[in-house]
């Protein structure tokens, strides 16, 4: 097995690079459609129902699996044998900012129903402080992985 991820060990790293863009593509979107969804849109309306359903669809068609995605790819380069140093730092700041990360997701879903069950309480202005996170992520994730501090 140990073999085997190592033979196919660039192929893995291509298909997480990959799932990481089409995740972060999301992560980056859906929480600008919430912006305008409070900002512009009447509840109840024919856009509003129109939001819900982009919103669904960027979620449930390309975020989920691309997280999903990212994870599986992501656990298996774990496992390839000298790839990760538990004694090093970059690991631990990797593992902690995925795991914000996902929290996040988490997060965006959890907003995305209360669109749909019109309770949402969140401002525009929030989302757009909240659209900061992923950035922050994104800078702490590459410089890990990268410069292996
Ligand atoms: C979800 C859980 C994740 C796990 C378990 C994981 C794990 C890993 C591991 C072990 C590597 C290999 C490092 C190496 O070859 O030296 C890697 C590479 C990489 N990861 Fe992740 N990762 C995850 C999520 C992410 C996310 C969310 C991003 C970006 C936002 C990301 C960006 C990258 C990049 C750009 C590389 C390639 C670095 C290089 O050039 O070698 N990963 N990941």
């Amino acid at each position: 097995m140990h073999d085997l991820l190592t033979d196919w060990y660039f192929w893995i790293k291509s298909l997480h690079v990959v799932s990481v863009i089409a995740w972060m593509a999301g992560l980056f979107y859906l929480p600008r459609l919430f912006v305008y969804h409070v900002e512009v849109v009447e509840t109840g309306s024919k856009t509003d129902k129109l939001f819900q359903t982009m919103e669904r669809r960027l979620l449930r068609a390309i975020m989920n699996p691309a997280m999903i995605a990212t994870w599986v790819f992501g656990l298996s380069l774990v496992a390839v044998p000298g790839i990760v140093d538990w004694s090093m730092v970059w690991p631990w700041v990797k593992a902690a900012s995925v795991l914000a990360m996902t929290w996040f997701h988490m997060w965006l879903a959890r907003q995305r129903k209360s669109f749909v069950s019109g309770t949402n309480s969140i401002s525009g202005r929030q989302y757009r402080m909240m659209n900061e996170v992923p950035t922050i992520l994104l800078l702490f994730i590459v410089f890990a992985v990268i410069v292996k501090f």
